[in-house]
């Protein structure tokens, strides 16, 4: 595991777009596993501006990204689709038939997960897999649970993530309770993770997931087994490590 320590949101922003435009500089049709959430904003808006500049070229690159939740249109402005579109997306050039989400309006949603899970193998895998880190724990939306889900699967979130994203929504009540997301299996087999987390409310979890049990009940813990983890984190939620 490697630990780069960042001095802010933005420091930490930037040092992980680093590590992401490197991966497409020497694999300019490489896969990128990408997450959602407030976190990772920053680091798509540095990628933004690189490319604005000319320094970085996504025209090959494919992407998939972590989950999506369960009944809201790609037109929805808290769908993750909604979300990658406006914040990444439709800002460089990426061939939108390259980027890959759930379909959390697929009628049969084993079926879609299935489908995902052979998407993933048919790209060849992942070549990075950015990952934000939920205060709970979570990685993609893979909540704190009794076993590790290997595959792509349908969860039921927790109420403390469905407080979380509140934020996003008008009323809790509207932030769906059902989402798809990648399995622990089809993010450990990323070849490289690059694990973002920023703030003093994230300290205390980051320190269990980085140096406590490995655990379902931390579903972030696996990743301390992953070859090639790199965890890019600010002063406050390094604070305790
Ligand atoms: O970056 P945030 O908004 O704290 O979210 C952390 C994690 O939680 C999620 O938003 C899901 O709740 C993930 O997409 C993200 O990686």
């Amino acid at each position: 595991m490697r630990i780069i320590k960042a001095t802010n949101y933005s420091d930490m922003s930037r040092k992980a777009a680093n590590v992401i435009s490197a991966q497409v500089i020497l694999k300019s049709n490489c896969v990128l596993g990408l997450a959602t959430g407030a976190t990772v904003l920053g680091i798509y808006q540095q990628l933004i501006d690189w490319y604005e500049k000319g320094d970085i070229d996504f025209s090959s690159v494919h992407s998939v990204n972590l989950d999506e939740y369960v009944g809201l249109p790609a037109e929805h402005e808290q769908s993750y689709r909604y979300y990658m579109d406006h914040n990444f997306f439709h800002k460089i050039n990426i061939l939108s038939e390259n980027t890959n989400l759930p379909n959390g309006l697929a009628e049969n949603i084993d079926e879609e997960c299935r489908r995902y899970d052979a998407l993933i193998e048919k790209l060849g895998g992942i070549d990075l897999q950015l990952l934000g880190l939920g205060h709970n724990g979570h990685i993609g939306f893979n909540e704190p649970d009794q076993a590790f889900e290997k595959t792509t699967h349908c969860v039921t979130l927790k109420d403390s993530t469905i407080k979380a994203n509140a934020r996003f929504f008008e009323h809790e009540d509207q932030v769906p309770k059902k989402a798809v997301t990648m399995g622990i299996k089809s993010i450990m087999q990323a070849k490289r993770i690059v694990l973002c987390v920023s703030g003093i409310t994230k300290a205390e979890i980051l320190k269990k997931v980085l140096t406590g049990p490995v655990t379902p009940a931390l579903p972030g813990s696996i990743l301390q087994m992953h070859p090639n983890l790199t965890v890019v984190a600010d002063a406050e939620a390094l604070s305790l490590l």
